[in-house]
């Protein structure tokens, strides 16, 4: 089994701070951060804060000439997918590991559409509750990373990983099935997001007020008859799984798109409700609550460009 010794990393928000602190503290230097002089003088004049530390990694813009990594990672909004794999070829080579970090469930089939390698590995972070404000982030749990290779149980690929995890401190779970995980995900993020975003709501208000959940609830629910299609067969028991984690969750925390909608930046609705919306379609599923919150929130969306 070969060890990672160096990995680059693109997008460091939330999810890529948290997890990047780890990498750093064991890669030193050997962990990169790529990103353009703007988001590098950003980052450097005061650090990156990350649980209250202040950080100074390595960083190194898309331009500069760099060895190819053992391990790139994707951390970005998947509204920025396309421009993050333009950023950071230079660190791809024909034996890098590929992880994406990205919620939904076309990120990976986005990156191989460009890079064309036979090295990427199927991720979701679960169980994290990340918040990022300017150049500062906090979480109350750091969660896990589950990931897998589509094709094999375990590949060398998946043991490389694993062996880095443990040296950097990083808890994970090996799936066996992943496809069935990162629809397990999926369901999840159609559920919270859309529906806190639209709330406006914290963990808080779905960890106390029934009536809230549920709403989550009946927005996972058309994933779990789409996945029925798709061979992922999503269960009850799986929507079920969501309230233990939801628990778990700091109640001041929101979720991703919660966070993207009060800073009036886009969200990733077109990977969530519009994606349950174009495989309704596809598949003859009705899916009338992700119909109307896909409208919600691109009217939210819409409505932050207006000057009135
Ligand atoms: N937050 C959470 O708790 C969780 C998030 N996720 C998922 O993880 C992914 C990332 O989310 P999150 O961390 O919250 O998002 P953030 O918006 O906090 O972070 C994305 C970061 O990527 C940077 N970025 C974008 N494009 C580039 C680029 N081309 N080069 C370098 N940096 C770039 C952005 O910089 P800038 O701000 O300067 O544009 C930003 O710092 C999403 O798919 C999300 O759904 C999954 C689990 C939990
Ligand atoms: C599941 C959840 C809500 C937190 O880990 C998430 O993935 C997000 O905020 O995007």
């Amino acid at each position: 089994m070969r060890k990672i010794e160096s990995v680059s990393l693109v997008g460091l928000g939330a999810i890529g701070a948290a997890y990047g602190s780890r990498l750093h503290n064991e890669l030193k230097e050997s962990f990169r951060v790529v990103a353009n002089a703007r988001r590098i003088d950003k980052y450097s004049s005061s650090g990156v804060k990350v649980n209250g530390d202040v950080y100074h990694f390595n960083y190194i813009t898309p331009e500069a000439k760099a060895d190819s990594a053992d391990l790139v990672i994707f951390a970005v909004k998947n509204t920025e997918l396309p421009q993050a794999i333009e950023d950071v070829k230079h660190h791809i080579g024909p034996d890098t590991i590929i992880l994406s970090l990205l919620n939904g469930i076309s990120s990976e089939d986005e990156i191989y559409s460009v890079v064309k390698s036979d090295h990427i590995l199927h991720s979701v972070s679960v169980e994290i509750d990340a918040v990022r404000e300017n150049n500062e982030i906090r979480f109350s749990t750091l969660g896990r990373i589950v990931f897998g290779d589509k094709s094999k149980s375990s590949s060398d690929d998946v043991l490389a990983v694993k062996e880095l995890f443990d040296r950097a401190g990083i808890d994970y779970t090996i799936s066996e099935n992943i496809l069935h995980t990162m629809w397990w995900k999926f369901m999840m993020n159609v559920g919270i997001n859309q529906t806190s975003a639209a709330l406006k709501a914290p963990y808080g208000v779905f960890q106390t007020l029934p009536i809230a959940y549920e709403w989550a609830e009946s927005a996972m629910r058309e994933v779990v008859e789409l996945s029925r299609k798709t061979g992922a067969n999503l269960t009850e028991e799986d929507v079920k799984s969501f309230w233990p984690i939801l628990n778990n969750l700091s109640p001041e925390g929101k979720t991703s798109m919660l966070q993207d909608v009060e800073a009036g930046r886009k969200t990733e609705v077109e990977y969530f409700g519009g994606k349950v919306c174009e495989l309704g379609k596809r598949y003859d599923v009705p899916t009338p609550v992700n119909d109307q919150l896909y409208k919600f929130i691109r009217i939210i969306e819409e409505k932050e460009k207006l000057e009135i």
